[in-house]
């Protein structure tokens, strides 16, 4: 079994450890270093897993070291890493799910010769129905990509992307999709209480409706398209509904919300990020 080490330990390596360990990871071999006590004791408490406060004794042993932290102090905990890492004889691969974050700046900070995995998870790794796009940089070898792939596969499914500039996409999609499809399920909760519900119905209806709708999006041999239009009854109710969205130009909303997602990550890359030198 490999050992896994996150730096950063918490939503999304709490999700993703989550995942490692309902896939029958031994707590044993994971590790992680967050400065914060009770992330700490948290993650001790309900895994099982071992923590520390500095990066150097978490990643002692490390097959694969994945980047948990925030953008904002990638630059600091990457240096510090290389800093812990001139002790070690063996050379961990990094996974890096920061966005924005682009492999030039890792690979400046962390060496140009390390291997790194570039990977956007999204949160329901934490109940293994995560979806990751992953991109490695030249250094990863075949066998080191089966090891970024074998632990996010334990969190949820897994797509390789062929060039970098795809995993911004896949942060506008999936990384922060989530969050789309939870402001839509307030929404319909909050119109469904309007129009009489109860809170509760309101919301065991909208979610049970979400999951069926997911399911049989995913098990149709029929696209999304046509599984809409079997709903929507010619001068029926659903038609009424689906005029409303589309008068409201909902598909411009939803293009301009994932262009804006996509061009931040762009922007963390310039914030926080090196300068690429042009060519
Ligand atoms: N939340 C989400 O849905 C997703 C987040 N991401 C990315 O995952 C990364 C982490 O995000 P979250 O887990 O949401 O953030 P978070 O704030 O929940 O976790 C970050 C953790 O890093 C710890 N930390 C701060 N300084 C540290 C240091 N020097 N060494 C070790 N740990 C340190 C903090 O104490 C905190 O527990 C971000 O870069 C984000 O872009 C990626 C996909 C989805
Ligand atoms: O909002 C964010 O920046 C992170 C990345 C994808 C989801 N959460």
């Amino acid at each position: 079994m490999s050992n896994v080490c996150f730096i950063g330990g918490g939503n999304m390596a709490t999700s993703l450890i989550g995942g490692l360990i309902a896939q029958g990871h031994a707590p044993e071999s994971i590790s992680v270093s967050d400065p914060n006590e009770s992330q700490r004791e948290q993650l001790i408490k309900q895994y099982g897993v071992n923590a520390f406060a500095d990066c150097g004794p978490a990643m002692e042993n490390a097959d694969i070291v994945v980047l948990a932290v925030k953008p904002q102090v990638m630059k600091d905990v990457a240096l510090m890493i290389t800093t812990a890492l001139k002790g070690f004889a063996k050379q961990p691969l990094f996974v890096s799910i920061a966005a924005g974050i682009n492999l030039f700046s890792l690979q400046s900070w962390l060496g140009e010769k390390q291997a790194i995995v570039r990977c956007m998870p999204n949160t329901p790794s934490l109940i293994q129905l995560g979806a990751s796009g992953l991109f490695a940089n030249e250094q990863t070898s075949i066998v080191q990509k089966n090891l970024a792939e074998t632990v996010l596969k334990a969190a949820g499914i897994v797509q390789w992307v062929q060039s970098e500039a795809e995993i911004d996409a896949v942060t506008a999609v999936s990384g922060s999709g989530p969050a789309y499809y939870f402001l839509f399920m307030e929404a319909m909760i909050d119109a469904g209480v309007e129009l009489g519900l109860s809170r509760e119905t309101a919301s065991e209806l909208t979610m049970q409706t979400a999951i069926g709708a997911a399911h049989m999006a995913k098990q149709s041999d029929v696209d999304v398209a046509e599984l809409r239009r079997r709903v929507t009854s010619p001068g029926g109710t659903t038609e009424q509904a689906i005029n409303t969205f589309e008068s409201a130009h909902l598909r411009d909303i939803v293009k301009a919300a994932l262009a804006a997602a996509n061009r931040r990550s762009g922007e963390l890359a310039q914030l926080l990020g090196e300068e690429e030198p042009s060519s």
